[in-house]
């Protein structure tokens, strides 16, 4: 399949389709894995504290646990022939840097999904209850977002599209959209 070799990241504010978009993408590709730092997270049992939670320093630990975790996993099944496909969000250029650092030598594309702050909101309500993320912090973490990464990697506007039409134009346009390394 031409275009989807590599680790593919995606990320992009809560609600943005990550989770959604990863899913599709994957189930188009004949050896694809989903990486959802969601599941990721989830295999810890007990001591879990979430990116922002509180003590922030051992929040700020378990994120880069996760993101060690995260790159493992995509660099064992790269190594398989397979294609990953991580969802997870990466707020700043610092996190994605370490992703890139973890996965050399790998081709890494990086997928910013920018539907807009309604439409996320939007996103949001409307998606299952138990994914549901009640978030408060849009307007400060898209201009971080913004200020971060400038226009480092693939800024996808999927505000006028279906789940089905932006995993289409992942799939035929990430090579030469969202290549970093
Ligand atoms: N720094 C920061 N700022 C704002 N929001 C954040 C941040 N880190 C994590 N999140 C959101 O928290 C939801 C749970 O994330 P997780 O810790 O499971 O990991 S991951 O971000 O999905 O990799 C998840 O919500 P969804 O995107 O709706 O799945 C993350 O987007
Ligand atoms: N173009 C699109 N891309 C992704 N999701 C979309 C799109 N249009 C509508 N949606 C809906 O928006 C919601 C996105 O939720 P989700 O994928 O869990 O977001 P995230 O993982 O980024 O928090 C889902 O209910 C999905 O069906």
């Amino acid at each position: 399949m031409p275009g989807m070799h590599g680790v593919v990241l995606v990320t992009g504010m809560p609600g943005a389709g990550k989770s959604t978009v990863t899913r599709l993408v994957a189930e188009r590709l004949p050896r694809s894995a989903r990486l959802g730092g969601d599941e990721v997270n989830q295999l810890i049992v007990n001591g879990f504290v979430w990116a922002l939670g509180e003590p922030a320093d051992e929040a700020a630990r378990q994120v880069e646990l996760l993101h060690r975790n995260l790159c493992a996993l995509a660099n064992n099944f790269v190594d398989a022939g397979f294609t990953p496909l991580i969802d997870a969000m990466i707020p700043s250029r610092a996190k994605l840097d370490f992703f890139l650092d973890l996965l050399s030598p790998r081709q890494l594309l990086f997928i910013v999904l920018t539907p807009g702050i309604e439409v996320c909101r939007h996103r949001n309500e409307i998606r299952d209850p138990a994914e549901r993320f009640d978030f408060d912090g849009y307007d400060a973490l898209e201009a971080d977002m913004h200020r971060e990464f400038g226009d480092t990697g693939w800024w996808f506007d999927t505000s006028a599209l279906t789940p089905t039409q932006t995993a289409d134009r992942i799939i035929a346009e990430a090579h030469h959209r969202a290549r970093v390394s």
